[in-house]
């Protein structure tokens, strides 16, 4: 794992943010989480951000360290590996706690819907990096959750190593927030957050650095392919490329991204991911063989476009 961190690292690799495998009885299932790490891996994925997909809003502090500990053993040496902490001041607090005498160079603050102010979670996530001594990846996913002034502030501070930029919009295009916050910290600072498809206009009308995605975990190739198409701003090849994830992708955006994510991967064969943790439940059954087909295609793409790059 990867202990220490520049600035363009979040733009190295696409950030993946897989879903967690559990067994029956709700452990930690380290084979299943170590294989569905190869895989990234073995596509050329160097980063991984457990958060929304891993349903870290739904960890235990009190076994928030097993996660962990099992994720660091299962990574290669030159993986960045990020954890979330939060969402509310109560995990931050103990979570800081644990990570104070851990290894990992940045976590990822997930973000609080309500009762919060733009002010309060500025003063949580200092309080949370005073004390664990781990800089912070900000994930911003409603306007103005924290003023871009402030923001800055706390990057020049080294308490904010960077954001994860996930704001709804109907022109991605037109963000007055995003342009604010570009201006306060810089554009090589902010990742856009929300899978490949909004990826696009974040990279090519903003320039930010990277993006995180969840189908990424089943096509890592196919994903590293599209975030290099963006940034040397070859936009056919990209938009040829994104148009292998928009089945899957379709199916996540009508029946909730993180529980057919997490049933995308056990049905495509790459790793059975296995239950999800409450307060969620995996996909409907009802919708299992649309999510197969669409996940086994998006595989076949993968497998077939690394032959391809080997033979090359
Ligand atoms: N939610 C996005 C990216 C992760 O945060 C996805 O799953 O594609």
């Amino acid at each position: 794992m990867l202990t220490k961190i520049e600035t363009s690292e979040l733009a190295r690799s696409v950030l993946a943010v897989p879903p967690f495998a559990l067994t029956p009885d709700l452990e930690v299932n380290p084979d299943a989480n170590a294989k569905l790490i190869r895989h990234l891996e073995a596509g050329g994925v160097s980063t991984l951000l457990y958060g929304g997909n891993a349903n870290v809003h739904n960890w235990p502090v009190s076994r928030f360290a097993d996660w962990l500990d099992s994720l660091e053993d299962s990574v290669a040496d030159s993986t960045w590996l990020i954890p979330s902490v939060g969402p509310d001041w109560g995990k931050l607090v103990d979570e800081a706690a644990i990570l104070k005498s851990r290894r990992y160079p940045v976590a990822m603050a997930l973000p609080m819907i309500a009762p919060q102010t733009p002010d309060g979670v500025v003063r949580g996530l200092e309080d949370f990096v005073s004390r664990s001594g781990v800089p912070l990846i900000v994930y911003i996913k409603t306007d103005q959750y924290v003023p871009a002034k402030a923001m800055g502030r706390l990057v020049e501070q080294g308490a904010v190593f960077g954001i994860k930029y996930a704001v709804p919009r109907t022109d991605l295009t037109q963000d007055s927030y995003l342009q604010e916050l570009i201006d306060a910290v810089g554009a090589e600072r902010i990742v856009s957050g929300f899978g490949e498809p909004p990826a696009f206009p974040h990279l090519t009308h903003f320039k930010l650095a990277g993006f995180t995605a969840g189908c990424v975990c089943i096509a890592p190739h196919l994903s590293m392919a599209y975030l290099h198409a963006l940034k040397r701003g070859d936009e056919a090849e990209a938009k040829r490329l994104l148009e292998v994830f928009l089945p899957l992708e379709a199916i996540r955006e009508r029946h909730n991204a993180i529980r057919v994510l997490h049933t995308a991967v056990s049905l495509s064969g790459v790793a059975d991911m296995g239950p999800i943790l409450p307060l969620l439940t995996e996909a409907d059954p009802a919708i299992h063989g649309e999510i197969k087909e669409a996940a086994q295609a998006l595989l076949a793409a993968e497998m077939t476009a690394r032959q391809q790059a080997a033979a090359a």
